[in-house]
């Protein structure tokens, strides 16, 4: 089975081309590729669909094989791969079927690949904030959909908190049945927003697409920054405009293929068939 793996952002996933068919379990082959030891070593897996209402269909799972409803850093590396390996020519209104509705991409270019790409979110669902204990303190969170769940918390010091104690009470925590994804906000003087997350099924990731557009909406939502602003992540920045207009979220940023390969499933036996960096 031959793979690709990309990242946005640092938020790395195994992309597989199942505009054919698609393998068996998915769940477990999510597993298995994303394991950083023994598999690829990923922040989870994204299979490239057809779809009967866009151009393409997307599924993602996360690293321990739950599926999530959308990804925004794997939506723009699942265009930068339908574009760079040729199954489309379209640059601008290409679509993309996700399960929680069809998304829309333009695509930007430099030497016929592409760098960057911009994604349509749709509207976000903000809820009432809500108080929750999670070790041994009391945390106001505001419930965010963006197609998937997440709950923003404004602290400061973000860069000291400890998530891997934090991260796993609050995704975990009653009030979100179906769990949910976290972030840890702060604004800084400059209006940018600074977020670490810890993703649902994956821990604390360098980035979250989804994750800095809750953000940016529960933040602006507070009147703590501007509707258009830069959200800073461990892996990187991404810029985040809440249209007026049509109550959108526009999200822009980069995307990246690391390597390719080929791996046997029988004998987990891996091959590297195109190193890093010698496909953009
Ligand atoms: N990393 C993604 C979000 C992936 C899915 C999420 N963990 C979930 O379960 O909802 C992004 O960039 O948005």
């Amino acid at each position: 089975m031959r793979f690709t793996k990309m990242q946005g952002l640092g938020n790395d996933y195994v992309y597989l081309n199942c505009t054919g068919g698609l393998p068996d379990n998915l769940p477990e082959l999510a597993v298995r590729l994303s394991d950083r030891h023994f598999g690829v070593g990923a922040d989870g897996l994204i299979c490239i669909c057809p779809s009967e209402r866009a151009d393409f269909g997307m599924r993602i799972f996360n690293a321990d094989g739950s599926e999530g409803a959308m990804c925004g850093n794997g939506i723009r590396c699942l265009g930068k791969y339908v574009y760079d390996k040729g199954l489309t020519r379209k640059t601008s209104l290409l679509t993309v079927e996700t399960a929680s509705g069809v998304r829309y991409l333009e695509l930007f270019l430099r030497d016929g690949l592409v760098q960057s790409v911009l994604v349509d979110m749709g509207r976000p669902e903000l809820s009432p904030p809500v108080k929750l204990m999670a070790a041994g303190r009391t945390w106001q969170a505001v419930p965010v959909s963006v197609g998937n769940p997440h709950a923003v918390v404004f602290c400061g010091g973000v860069d000291a908190l400890n998530l891997a104690e934090l991260g796993p009470a609050l995704e975990r925590h009653p009030a979100f049945p179906d769990r949910v994804n976290v972030e840890f906000a702060q604004s800084d003087d400059r209006g940018g927003l600074k977020v670490r997350v810890w993703e649902r099924g994956s821990g604390e990731t360098l980035a979250c697409g989804t994750g800095a557009c809750a953000a940016l909406t529960a933040a602006a939502r507070a009147g703590l920054v501007s509707r258009h602003t830069t959200v800073h992540l461990p892996g990187g920045e991404l810029e985040v405009r809440w249209a007026e207009e049509n109550g959108h979220l526009y999200m822009t940023g980069p995307a990246v293929t690391v390597f390719e390969g080929e791996i046997s499933l029988e004998n987990e036996n891996y091959r590297c068939v195109r190193e890093k960096n010698a496909v953009q």
